[in-house]
């Protein structure tokens, strides 16, 4: 692939005392792409979302932001590259409008007041950029919300802030069919702005449908990188299962190094 990752992850190893979760995991996000990171249950999907995250130190292993080593130590780090993760409970606020869960903890102030109008507009015309239409009106209570338009607005709040990579973890996970549709519109909608866009899945058919890549983890390891045209439904499943891609005709590292 020509193209530059914008976010790259390279020999990344994580233990939690005598417990080594990550391996060597290389991963890596291109912008205006959709990369499907799957794996089992435990495969190590969230702790290495989480290191990325800033939630966990890093024992081992690079992380290069446009082309830079970047080192995260927090949270903080991440944000401030423009890397946001929309984590599967949502962390809205029920009780609070669509608004200020958009601005929640980055309000925007005119002098010492809350510059109402302004957040309004921002979120209304965020909301418009990505194509969101279900939603009436941003000063709706988020408890009046499907569980299709809440993802929508957290993945909107992802956005808000000139983010580059939007990590999504199983962003339609408890959603009916018509609400999946819209999530994944909007998932690929993302990253034909042009922004990096990881989306977390278990659910294979979501993730042949909006994926350019694919990186399977298998027990803490990267078992291949693949491109999502060249896959189907059950090789990808066995690169889950086994750590294996034989059937895709490549060995798990020449898949990796081959095909992206
Ligand atoms: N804080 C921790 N301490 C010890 N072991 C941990 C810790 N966090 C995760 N693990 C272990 O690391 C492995 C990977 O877990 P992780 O949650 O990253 O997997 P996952 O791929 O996200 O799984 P799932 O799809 O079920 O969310 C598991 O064996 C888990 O028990």
């Amino acid at each position: 692939m020509a193209e530059q990752p914008i976010l790259e992850l390279r020999g990344i190893n994580k233990s939690f005392g005598p417990v080594h979760v990550l391996h060597d995991v290389d991963f890596a996000v291109y912008p205006g792409q959709v990369t499907a990171l799957v794996g089992d249950n435990g495969a190590g999907k969230s702790t290495l979302v989480k290191c990325l995250a800033g939630i966990y130190h890093i024992d081992t292993g690079q992380v290069f932001f446009e082309g830079n080593e970047v080192h995260i130590t927090g949270p903080r780090d991440t944000a401030a590259l423009g890397v946001e993760i929309v984590y599967q409970d949502l962390a809205l606020a029920d009780n609070l409008d669509i608004v200020q869960n958009m601005f929640l903890g980055r309000e925007m102030k005119k002098g010492a007041v809350l510059d109402e109008a302004s957040m309004e507009r921002k979120a209304r015309d965020t909301l418009a950029s990505l194509s969101v239409r279900t939603v009436k009106s941003v000063r709706q209570l988020v408890s009046s919300l499907s569980g299709g338009q809440r993802q929508t607005v957290a993945i909107a709040k992802s956005v808000l802030w000139n983010s580059k990579v939007v990590l999504l973890d199983e962003p339609t996970a408890a959603l009916g069919v018509a609400q999946t549709r819209q999530v994944l519109d909007l998932v690929r909608r993302l990253a034909d702005q042009g922004l990096g866009v990881v989306l977390i899945s278990h659910n294979m058919n979501d993730v042949l449908e909006v994926s350019d890549n694919v990186s399977a983890l298998y027990l803490g390891r990267l078992a291949a990188t693949v491109k999502a045209k060249d896959v189907n439904r059950s090789q990808i499943v066995e690169l889950i299962t086994s750590g294996r891609s034989g059937s895709i005709g490549l060995s798990a590292a020449e898949a990796t190094s081959t095909t992206i």
